[in-house]
């Protein structure tokens, strides 16, 4: 399970039903183009928190006859409704999804006994392993590393996405959790989360990134720093570009421009307009 997953992207049409032939040509982009070693699906990125739990299923059904086995895939579970993430648990581990995923419950204060009890409760369910996923910037919810040491006890918590900047956290998770999976969740600090010794890293923007995203790893990993530190800017940015133009619209227009059938985003995001439009043109010319 080591290794680079990209968030996928899920094509919405103009009325936000699931395109599912524009679904299939991300992942293939995806296996074929960006070339990363597993997908991610239904997290943010998917859109995942703005959509039913029939789709959630579809898409996860989707994903898995589009991959088939040719790479490891992650399925997101997380919701405040904890009979959904039961019921997703367990349709996403009948499918052959290779690890579940969840997200820190959040827009309730709920405290961490009944975050605890949640994640056991949706992994002792089913016959498959969790990895925590952790977004304090979305979800307010900071999980201290004693708490991470409390989660953990459970053999089938096996890792955590990691989506946050705090390195001197990240350093002590390293060191204390030598044997559970670290994944990088911020792509712009892909680098410097390789440096501290992570196994890998979960993100949006390798839908169109994740060959950048690869070097910046694998010479992080040989401890070329320098060289990796070129193409960490580069890649920043290309972000910096996208999180101003508007993070997901961008990266489907994006795609579109590589032949890609991405689609809309599903609403409450809004579309972009035409010079947004002609932004992300120029950018998908400029870095791919
Ligand atoms: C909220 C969100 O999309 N987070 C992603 C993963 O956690 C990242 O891949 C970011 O999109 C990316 O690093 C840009 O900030
Ligand atoms: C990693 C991320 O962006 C996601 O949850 O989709």
């Amino acid at each position: 399970m080591k290794g680079l997953f990209t968030a996928l992207m899920v094509s919405y049409d103009k009325d936000g039903e699931i395109n599912e032939k524009g679904l299939r040509e991300i992942i293939r982009y995806n296996l074929d183009v960006t070339k990363v070693d597993g997908l991610y699906v239904n997290g943010s990125t998917g859109e995942n928190f703005m959509i039913s739990t029939e789709e959630k299923k579809e898409i996860f059904r989707i994903v898995k006859d589009e991959v088939k086995d040719r790479v490891k895939l992650i399925a997101q579970v997380g919701s405040i409704n904890l009979k959904e993430s039961l019921e997703l648990a367990k349709y996403a581990t009948d499918l052959g999804y290779d690890a579940l995923s969840a997200v820190t419950p959040f827009y309730y204060k709920f405290d961490f006994e009944e975050i605890k009890n949640y994640y056991n409760t949706i992994i002792n369910s089913v016959d498959n392993k969790m990895i925590i996923y952790s977004i304090p910037f979305l979800t307010g919810v900071n999980i201290s590393i004693d708490q991470f040491a409390e989660l953990f006890e459970n053999e089938k918590i096996i890792g955590v996405k990691f989506t946050a900047g705090d390195f001197y956290l990240l350093e002590r998770m390293r060191k204390t959790f030598p044997d559970k999976l670290l994944y990088a969740g911020f792509d712009e600090m892909l680098l410097s989360a390789a440096v501290l010794g992570v196994d890998g890293a979960i993100g949006s923007t390798f839908n169109v990134n994740g060959q950048r995203a690869r070097e910046i790893y694998e010479l992080a990993n040989k401890g070329e720093i320098t060289k990796a530190r070129e193409i960490q800017h580069e890649t920043n940015d290309f972000i910096t570009e996208l999180l101003n133009n508007g993070l997901y619209q961008t990266l489907k227009e994006i795609l579109k421009e590589k032949g890609v059938d991405a689609g809309y985003c599903r609403q409450p995001m809004k579309e972009l307009t035409e010079e947004k439009v002609e932004v992300a043109k120029t950018m998908a010319a400029k870095y791919f």
